[in-house]
């Protein structure tokens, strides 16, 4: 009998998401409404269906910059205070609704400053928004933490700004900062002010890096700027041979990786959106997961990818034949690289994903 993990059962198992983007897992439908709302006039569809539609193929392009394009809409949208507060609400509902218990919601405050907000309104809306969506998960039985990490624009000069704004924020549910965008020509290294600054402060912080561009990319993330954790990280791959028997070989910086248990925010639809891999089957993770690095498994953009983190579990269900204990696996590993609290975590770990996951066996065999 096939025990393997269906989709309908991946969706009632206590999920952990590291990395996704507030701009990127709008409803199409909210992208409509904002849109009449606010009079804006260039969305590629009015339809919310054809528009979903439309964000799907155009982020699957096989180029990060013309995927990162697609944003252009979504960020049209969420400038005022009430729109950022929907969006947030709404996040927090469908993540719960797909048995998300945990998860950390990224966005850039800067690029949502065109009406006329300041950077601090934008975040109170968005920490409101959070509030109210974890409320009315609660409500209906599926409760959920989130935590917020705010994004600098690492073509842009604000990082700095952007990083004492998490730490401002940071015991009202900032849980840490990032940076993300192009990442050829923009290496980590340009805001080294910022992460010294975060540093100093004791904060958390997540570099995409090694999603676009490679090893030179992780390298500086992590040994120049100090990274907790790497934003996708697949190029890691780079460092490893595996010869024609089967033998690998891990170079200093994946044994550095592996080593120091980094934890590896990987999103494989987004990477076959943009062509970071040809196909979820060849993804780097295969790999990754059985040589034992820290991998955790995310969406990145919920509207590009048209998928739920439960979908993303299934295609690995699906590619690699995992089960429940990978699956388990990839949650206590996400779990564990959380930027909440050493205490809230192992209460999670200890108190529901484990109990979870033993349920859905027992459920299920
Ligand atoms: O996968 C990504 N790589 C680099 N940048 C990204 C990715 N997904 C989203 N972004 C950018 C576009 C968004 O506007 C910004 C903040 O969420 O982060
Ligand atoms: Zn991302």
């Amino acid at each position: 009998m096939d025990r393997r993990p269906t989709l309908e059962q991946i969706r009632r198992a206590p999920k952990v998401l590291l990395h996704d983007h507030l701009d990127g897992g709008l409803r199409p439908r909210t992208v409509v409404e904002l849109a009449d709302a606010v009079g804006y006039p260039d969305l590629p569809a009015d339809e919310p269906e054809a528009l979903g539609a439309w964000f799907t193929a155009a982020a699957a392009s096989g180029s990060l910059d013309r995927y990162l394009e697609t944003f252009r809409h979504t960020v049209a949208v969420m400038q005022t205070r009430e729109a950022l507060e929907r969006v947030a609400a709404e996040c927090v509902e469908d993540l719960a609704a797909d048995g998300v218990v945990y998860a950390e919601v990224r966005y850039a405050p800067e690029q949502h400053l065109r009406a006329g907000l300041r950077l601090e309104e934008v975040v109170e809306a968005v920490l409101a928004g959070v509030a109210e969506g974890c409320r009315r998960a609660a409500g209906r039985g599926t409760p959920i933490r989130v935590g917020t990490l705010l994004t600098a624009m690492r073509h842009a000069a604000r990082s700095r700004e952007i990083a004492e704004l998490a730490v401002r924020y940071r015991d009202d549910g900032v849980v840490g900062f990032d940076i993300a965008g192009a990442e050829a020509g923009h290496p980590p290294t340009r805001h080294l002010d910022a992460f010294e600054y975060l540093r100093r402060e004791n904060a958390h912080f997540t570099i995409h890096a090694g999603e676009a561009f490679g090893l030179p990319s992780i390298w500086e993330a992590l040994q120049w700027c100090g990274a907790d954790r790497l934003g996708h990280g697949v190029r890691i791959v780079d460092d490893i041979g595996v010869d024609d028997s089967g033998e690998v070989r891990l170079g200093r910086l994946a044994a550095y990786v592996r080593d120091k248990r980094v934890p590896l925010e990987m999103c494989p639809s987004s990477n076959v959106q943009t062509g970071a891999a040809s196909s979820v089957a060849d993804h780097p993770i295969g790999l990754l997961r059985r040589l034992r690095f820290r991998v955790t498994v995310n969406t990145d953009n919920r509207l590009l990818g048209g998928i739920t983190l439960s979908d993303e579990f299934a295609a690995l269900v699906d590619a690699f034949g995992y089960d429940w204990d990978d699956l388990e696996w990839f949650t206590v590993n996400a779990m564990k690289s959380a930027f909440a609290p050493f205490d809230e975590r192992l209460a999670l770990i200890n108190g529901l994903i484990k109990p979870g996951f033993a349920r859905l066996r027992w459920e299920v065999r």
